[in-house]
This record gives C-alpha cells, sequence and structure tokens, in this order.
C-alpha cells in the first residue's frame, strides 16, 4: 500500500479496540553476513538481534501499548546446530525478549527444529502455552500431546489461534514412528529431487500469498476448516522472508511477514496490528508495508 497510515487519524472514522505486535524470520546467529542458497539474498545475521531490540524499544513506547507481541517463527538461524551455539543463541534472543513489557507467543518454524528437539522446545522458553485461555476445553479440541498449539483471546470477541505448522512433517518428528514413514512417503511422492535433505514449507497457507515452495503441506486441509468458518478474518504467517498478501474469495486476509534476517542495518521488519470494529490495520516499520485489512460484511454488526 504506497499510502502511509496513521493509527491516530484512523481512531476517528471507526471504533479502535487493541492493538498486537508481529515479527517473523528473526534467525539469529553470531555470524558474519551470508546469503541464501540461491546467493540472491543477504542474511544479516547479528544485525537481526539488533533489529529485535530496535523493534522491543518500539513496542514498548507505543501510545497505546500492544496487548502482545506474535513471535512467528525461526528465532535463530539452522547455522547453530553447526557451530554448536544453539542454546547461546537462543539465551541471548530470549533475554533480549525479557525487554518486551508484555507477553510474547512464540511459534515455531523449520529453524527451530534444524537447532532443537521437539521435546527440547517443549521444555524451553520457547513453549508459551502457558499464556493459553484458562477455558474449559472441549474434549475434541484439545491438541494430541505432540503438537504444539493453542488459543487465548487478547480482547473479547478476539480469538487468536497458534497452529503448529510442522505437524505433518519429517522435521521434529521420531525417525521410528509411523508418522515419520507417513511424511517420508509424501516427500517421495511429491518432491523431484533425489535428496530430501531440503524440506520446506511450512507457516503460509493460501498460494496467492506466498511462493508455492514456502506452504504448508497440509494448506489444503488448513483453507478448509478455515473457509467453514465464518469467523476467520486473517492468517499470519512468516517464513517467506520477502512478505506477500492477499485476501482469498472467502474474505480471510493472509499475511506473510517480510523476514527480521534479510532486513538491511538501516531497515527494520516489524509492524503493530491495530484491531478496529470494522477491521485491522498493519503499521509496518521498514521493509513490512502498511495494509488495512476490512472484516467481511456478515461480521459487521
Ligand atoms: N547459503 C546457505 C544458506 C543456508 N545454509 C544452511 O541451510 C540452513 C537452512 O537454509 P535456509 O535457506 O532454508 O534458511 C541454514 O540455516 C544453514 O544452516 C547454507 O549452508 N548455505
Ligand atoms: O525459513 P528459511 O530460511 O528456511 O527460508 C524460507 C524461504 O525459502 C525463504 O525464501
Amino acid at each position: 500500500m504506497a499510502e502511509k497510515l496513521d493509527p491516530e487519524t484512523m481512531r476517528d472514522s471507526s471504533e479502535w479496540l487493541f492493538s498486537f505486535g508481529v515479527i517473523a524470520d528473526i534467525q539469529y546467529a553470531d555470524l558474519e553476513d551470508g546469503y541464501n542458497y540461491q546467493g540472491s539474498r543477504r542474511r544479516y545475521y547479528r544485525q537481526s538481534l539488533l533489529h529485535l531490540t530496535g523493534a522491543i524499544e518500539e513496542w514498548n513506547k507505543e501510545s497505546s501499548m500492544p496487548c502482545c507481541v506474535l513471535q512467528l517463527g525461526d528465532v535463530i538461524d539452522g547455522y547453530n546446530a553447526q557451530y554448536k551455539t544453539s542454546e547461546k543463541s537462543l539465551e541471548r534472543v530470549m533475554n533480549t525478549f525479557q525487554m518486551l513489557k508484555v507477553p510474547v507467543h512464540h511459534t515455531w518454524g523449520n529453524h527451530e527444529f534444524y537447532n532443537f528437539s521437539r521435546d527440547y522446545l517443549i521444555n524451553s522458553k520457547l513453549n508459551t502455552k502457558f499464556l493459553e485461555d484458562r477455558i474449559a476445553h472441549h474434549p475434541e479440541t484439545v491438541p494430541s500431546e505432540n503438537y504444539y498449539a493453542y488459543h487465548f483471546v487478547p480482547f473479547p470477541k478476539f480469538r487468536f489461534i497458534l497452529l503448529d505448522s510442522y505437524d505433518l512433517s519429517i522435521l521434529g518428528i521420531d525417525q521410528s514412528s509411523p508418522k515419520y514413514q507417513q511424511c517420508m512417503k509424501i516427500l517421495r511422492e511429491h518432491n523431484p529431487n533425489k535428496e530430501l535433505n531440503s524440506p520446506k514449507g511450512h507457516i503460509p497457507i493460501y498460494p496467492e500469498a506466498s511462493d508455492t515452495v514456502c506452504l504448508a503441506w497440509n494448506y489444503r486441509d488448513a483453507l478448509a476448516v478455515i473457509w467453514s468458518h465464518k469467523c476467520v478474518v486473517c492468517f499470519i504467517a512468516g517464513h517467506t522472508h520477502d512478505g506477500g498478501y492477499s485476501e482469498d474469495p472467502f474474505g480471510v486476509h493472509h499475511l506473510d511477514l517480510e523476514g527480521v534476517i534479510e532486513a538491511a542495518p538501516d531497515s527494520q521488519a516489524f509492524g503493530t496490528v491495530h484491531v478496529y470494529s470494522d477491521k485491522m490495520m498493519l503499521k509496518g516499520r521498514g521493509r513490512v508495508p502498511d495494509r488495512i485489512m476490512n472484516y467481511k460484511k456478515e461480521l459487521l454488526v
């Protein structure tokens, strides 16, 4: 969106309710800058922690403090596993998040699984399930033991659902399990490469908003569930680094946030989503553009 949006003026025309922060693909490592596999995109491994610090400082001083921040996955880079610095790097990032004055909800991306086992993650500070709603659960909606997901209500009538993008994947799954075999079968059937060493595709689920290589394997199932519930207004993801956006035919907004790891030192990559009675407005910083995401008509009362 070319025009810069001002949350203060937006408040005059519709009722402002609350806001929340979003940030994706920090991919911190104590390393010199590098590139993606194609050599086409620069990655700022050390700078990413400074970008996170900058984002936190801005959220902390916003006139209306965000109710929480959503960290959309890939908090440290896979290179840490190679250099045996996974725990140290995670600690640095978590110490930085300590400066944030509001709760942060962590999702898990592919780089979490390059660095840690699922068991490790469950027992780490990246497990923020303790922030879930303390409401009585319907037995049929309680996730299975190995599924990291929960939901919470930061403001009346707005429920956020944090999903486990690696439910269907060979990442983070015990190689002796039937599920691993099932996922290997899917890979063999759909991946033309002989070597199955670079599994891709996690959080985004809508093809128009993302490079197809970045989509969750079960994106069709996810869309079917979302489309069968009229109340879903927005699906927020990371992973693509380049960002993406599309409104699907059911009026659901698919927002893939630009990654911190590819934000140059003189830029930034985070945002604050201002939630109104009739829309959500993303106020982006640096690489993240502003966006207005209107609710579908049937949700307006
Ligand atoms: N030029 C590169 C880029 C990455 N790697 C390693 O692969 C991991 C995953 O790469 P993504 O592009 O999917 O982020 C990355 O963390 C590095 O370990 C590499 O060797 N050379
Ligand atoms: O999350 P990464 O670093 O594995 O990369 C995802 C996409 O390939 C970036 O374009």
